[in-house]
């Protein structure tokens, strides 16, 4: 398997060619291709695929081997990859996803590729959308989660994927590894949910963490940061501009009056590798 290993603030992927490569075998064995001491060591793999309704379609595996209907930071990733190796010669594409179609906009100064502004669609908070468990049409705006002794107040937000946003003092103290993979797995979510934990800096900044569904914690979460700027644009915390600062570095979003979010930040190549499948599959 030839592959590109690629970063968006930390958040890491295993980009393949999707039409070069055996995907079944790759899908199948995503998990030992995805650990850290044992394989090439990634959150997730994206597949470059054609498509019939967008430029280029993407299929995101996390590194648990689940597929995830869309990821931000992936999908920024994905399309600095297709525009530098010349499969898209585009700046600005369309992505096909299982969560719809994507829009990224190549930035670059000086021939160089600098960040991708990404519309990243529209958020909700619809129970039916995310999905949570409950009265289909209402929005899961006060949900409550009880872990161990703690009780907390939550949002549920679709951003093509599920998220579950808690607003918290000190993003520092909370225990993720603990909390996280609890929540993940809270009967609410019939999906399962990636799970945020964030701060109010100020009206245009917050700060989070990130534990993600298929994953654990990771540095970054693309549509988890849209999630949050989301959430506390609602409850009334912060405009429409954002600033996210996660572990891996910072993102910035922007919501529009119909519920639009575009999300800018940057996608870093690594290395590229070669990996023979039948010695760790
Ligand atoms: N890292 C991502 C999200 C990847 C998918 C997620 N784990 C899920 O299963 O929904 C991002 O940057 O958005």
């Amino acid at each position: 398997m030839n592959f590109t290993k690629m970063h968006g603030l930390g958040n890491d992927f295993i980009v393949v060619k999707g039409l070069e490569e055996d995907i079944q075998t790759i899908i199948k064995n995503a998990k030992k291709i995805c650990d850290r001491h044992f394989g090439v060591g990634a959150d997730g793999i994206l597949l470059v695929l054609p498509s019939d309704a967008a430029d280029i379609k993407m299929r995101i595996i996390n590194s648990d081997g689940s597929e995830a209907p869309m990821c931000g930071n992936g999908v920024r990733c994905f399309a600095s990859f297709v525009y530098k190796k010349g499969i898209v010669a585009k700046k600005n594409m369309t992505v096909e996803t299982i969560a719809g179609i994507q829009r990224p906009e190549i930035i670059m100064k000086d021939d160089i590729v600098t960040a991708i502004k990404v519309d990243i669609g529209t958020y909700s908070f619809l129970n039916q959308d995310i999905p949570v468990e409950g009265e289909p049409d209402k929005e899961a705006k006060n949900l409550e989660i009880k872990i161990d002794e703690n009780l907390f107040e939550a949002t549920g937000v679709d951003m093509g994927n599920p998220h579950c946003v808690i607003f918290t003092d000190d993003v520092e103290k909370v225990p993720l590894e603990k909390w996280g993979p609890k929540i993940e797995n809270y009967p609410l979510f019939p999906l399962k949910t990636n799970v945020e934990f964030v701060q109010v800096i100020s009206k245009d900044h917050l700060k989070m963490r990130v534990w993600e569904r298929g994953c654990g914690i990771t540095m970054a979460c693309g549509t988890g940061a849209c999630a949050v700027a989301a959430a506390a644009f609602e409850k009334g915390f912060t405009g429409k501009q954002v600033k996210v600062t996660l572990p891996g570095g910072d993102l910035f979003i922007e919501l529009t009056d119909d519920k639009r979010v575009y999300m800018t930040g940057p996608a870093q190549e690594v290395f590229e590798g070669h990996l023979e499948l039948e010695k760790i599959c």
